[in-house]
């Protein structure tokens, strides 16, 4: 889903925080942290943005496993359907990602593959809305993308357009 619509459209600064707070249990944490580094990255070379970890609580991007309802208005859904979400640009929630913790993550082919579902939500986190175009990551279904062109061209024209 995207949430844009409730916060801002961008950030209005190039550092941003982001918390990896509960982890899933399909992956070793520290595959779990590149996966999503490795997502944040895609988005720094194609905006030059720059992406910090932090133990903060205050990060400006908190990631969190979670199932069913977790806090906000939009509870996940069990196994299939809804994958993730994110909120758009701001403070509190704004930039927050979630990923439902009752699909079976991967840092390969099987299950949903985290890298690739993280990109689009930090997509969404960065300000970006669906695209219409299947060949892009913004697009609103889940896509196996070979990971060499995960962003099409109009993903870059649009990150670039914000930042
Ligand atoms: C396999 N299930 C799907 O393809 C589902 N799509 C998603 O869960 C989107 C995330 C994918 C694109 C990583 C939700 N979204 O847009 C988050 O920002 C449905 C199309 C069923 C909703
Ligand atoms: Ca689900
Ligand atoms: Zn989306
Ligand atoms: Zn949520």
């Amino acid at each position: 889903e995207e949430y844009s619509h409730i916060q801002g459209t961008r950030w209005n600064k190039n550092v941003l925080t982001f918390r990896i707070g509960r982890y899933t249990r399909d992956l070793r944490r520290s595959v779990v942290d590149s996966l999503i580094e490795s997502a944040f990255s895609v988005w720094a070379r194609a905006s030059g943005l720059t992406f910090v970890r932090t133990n903060s609580h205050n990060a400006d991007i908190m990631v969190e496993f979670v199932t069913y309802a977790h806090g906000d208005f939009y509870p996940f859904d069990g196994p299939r359907g809804t994958l993730a979400h994110a909120f758009g640009p701001g403070m509190g929630t704004g930039g927050d990602t979630h990923f439902d913790d009752d699909e079976r993550w991967s840092a390969g082919a099987a299950g949903y593959n985290l890298f690739v579902v993280a990109a689009h939500e930090f997509g969404h986190a960065l300000g970006l809305r669906h695209s219409r175009n299947p060949e892009s990551l913004m697009y609103p279904t889940y896509k196996a993308f070979r990971p060499a062109n995960l962003l099409s061209r109009e993903d870059v024209d649009n990150i670039k357009a914000l930042y």
